[in-house]
């Protein structure tokens, strides 16, 4: 079964090659993967299934481009991210219906994503002319030290597919304001978004070759091996998950590139007794049901003080049972399907294990069949214990697992007892705590009193097997710029004459 196209202003956004050089091109072999709907279940296209020998012609275009935009100014590199920005909001409507198409999540979310995607090409079309260097005043009598801050050269990125337009334009979008160029690997379940922003890139002027669009399902790992080990790109950055993180990581270390590495997380959500407990129900909604569940960021381990358990979980679950599940494409939905099937098993898994060990099931808890094979209940589920699978892994998914705590120093130690660090929230009205609790979660980014983080001007990242390096912010742009000092000799002289 096929899926028709959905209805676009504008019908050449939907492409079906990669994009290099400046020109849309298939895969050498002529192989090409099918891409499905995650609701359906339909296929709806095809791209190239491109190998290491089509990565290192984009690598090649990528290394050419390189000389000539690296010495663009800022403030020119800064209108093509602009022209970029507004072709973006101009052609939200057809983005966000390509996001929904592919990806599944709701067609508002999906709007929201572009506007928040396409902010990162505004951010950084703002960061372009502001690269500056220091003075150092010199130990060396006569010396004069400075320091000038350089693209790092061709970067690789690669993105996951939850955020088809978001994961890219936050890597882009630095790249181009530092001066580098790129070849970035569109994730294969929803290759068709990246695609739309490559064509409009190309209408903003962007030179050809800056950016290359590589396209693969099967041959990912390969594709990741030709980037990581490539010798002339000089950087990696990738979102996913921390075990290809460790794998790329690996496969970087014999061409020694810097590395930005966004990676799981598990995240802890804290409500304390004193919270507002609307607040933290509505934070609790917003983080952990975000796209399904399906957001590095979301809440993963819920936990609760004893003085208002009950009341949250029954405020909680009551919330949960108005969501609207179905197509993304259909009015008043509130919530899509997941990816793929990969992802209902993990869920399933979790409810299964949680509710074998004592974990009771307050609302949903079961496939939706009549839906598709891709939909799962948004589920709630009290009584967790630090045993259950839930607590020491992603579920990536709809369910939200409610565990009890007693004081602040047992929470912040179950908080911590996790392998990664992505983001933590917790929701208190007590000021001093605030500060305290915020300074001792092991996390890169902390939600106090608020279930959503994410902002173009706010440095995302984590610690611990999270990854490394900032995204968006003042900071983003540092990833992709190398400091380089000058020592000037021979410069005390008296003034002649
Ligand atoms: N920290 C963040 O900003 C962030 C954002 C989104 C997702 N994630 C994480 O990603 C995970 C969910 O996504 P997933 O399960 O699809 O992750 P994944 O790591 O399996 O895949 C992510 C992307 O990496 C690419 N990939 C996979 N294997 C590769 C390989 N061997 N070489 C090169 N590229 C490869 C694919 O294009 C894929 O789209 C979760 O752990 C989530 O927390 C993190
Ligand atoms: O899934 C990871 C990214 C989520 C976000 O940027 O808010």
């Amino acid at each position: 079964m096929r899926h028709s196209v959905p209805p676009l202003n504008d019908k050449s956004l939907l492409k079906s090659q990669a994009y290099i050089n400046g020109e849309w091109v298939n895969a050498k072999s002529g192989k090409s993967f099918e891409v499905t709907d995650p609701s359906s279940g339909a296929v709806i296209g095809t791209m190239p299934e491109m190998d290491a020998s089509d990565i290192d012609l984009a690598i090649k275009a990528a290394a050419d481009a390189f000389p000539s935009f690296r010495k663009t100014t800022g403030r020119e590199k800064g209108k093509m991210l602009r022209k970029w920005y507004d072709l973006m909001m101009e052609n939200a409507d057809d983005i966000a219906k390509l996001i929904t198409w592919e990806n599944g999540k709701p067609l508002t979310d999906a709007k929201g994503e572009v506007s928040y995607a396409a902010n990162f090409f505004e951010w950084f079309s703002e960061e372009a002319p502001r690269v500056y260097g220091d003075t150092i005043p010199a130990t060396v009598p006569g010396n004069r030290v400075f320091t000038v801050k350089e693209p790092v050269g061709v970067c690789g990125l690669i993105t996951p597919w939850n955020f088809p337009a978001a994961m890219i334009t936050r890597k882009i979008g630095p790249a181009l304001a530092a001066g580098c160029t790129v070849v970035a690997k569109s994730p294969g379940e929803t290759p068709f978004t990246a695609a739309a922003l490559a064509e409009l890139a190309h209408r903003a002027g962007i030179p050809k070759g800056v950016i290359n669009i590589v396209t693969a399902l099967q041959n990912t790992p390969e594709v990741g091996e030709a980037i990581t080990s490539s010798s002339t790109i000089r950087k990696v950055s990738f979102t996913g998950s921390t075990n290809v993180g460790k794998l790329l990581m690996k496969q970087s270390a014999s061409t020694l590139k810097k590395l930005s590495f966004e990676l799981g997380g598990n995240a802890p959500f804290i409500v304390f007794d004193d919270a507002d407990l609307n607040v933290a129900v509505a934070g609790a909604i917003a983080c952990k049901f975000r796209s399904s569940g399906q957001t590095c960021v979301c809440a993963n381990r819920i936990y609760v003080q004893q003085g208002i358990y009950d009341e949250f979980c029954k405020a909680f679950a009551e919330k949960v049972k108005t969501f609207k599940v179905g197509s993304g494409y259909e009015e008043g939905v509130t919530h899509g399907p997941l990816i793929h099937d990969r992802a209902i098993s993990k869920v399933e898994q979790h409810v299964r294990d949680a509710e074998s060990q004592g974990g009771k099931v307050l609302v949903g808890g079961q496939k939706m069949p009549d839906l598709g094979s891709n939909y799962f209940q948004p589920t709630v589920i009290r009584d967790m214990t630090s045993k259950m699978q839930l607590a020491s892994e992603e579920t990536f998914g709809p369910v939200a697992g409610v565990f009890f705590f007693s004081t602040e120093k047992d929470v912040v130690a179950m908080a911590n007892d996790t392998e990664v660090g992505l983001a933590g929230y917790f929701f208190s009205k007590d000021i001093q705590r605030c500060y305290r609790v915020a300074e001792a979660l092991e996390v890169g980014m902390v939600g106090v009193n608020t279930g959503l983080i994410s902002d173009p001007a706010a440095p995302f990242g984590g610690v611990k097997h999270s990854g490394f390096g900032r995204e968006g912010s003042k900071y983003g742009i540092e990833e992709y710029l190398t400091m380089k000092m000058v020592t000037m000799g021979g410069m005390g002289q008296e003034l002649q004459g």
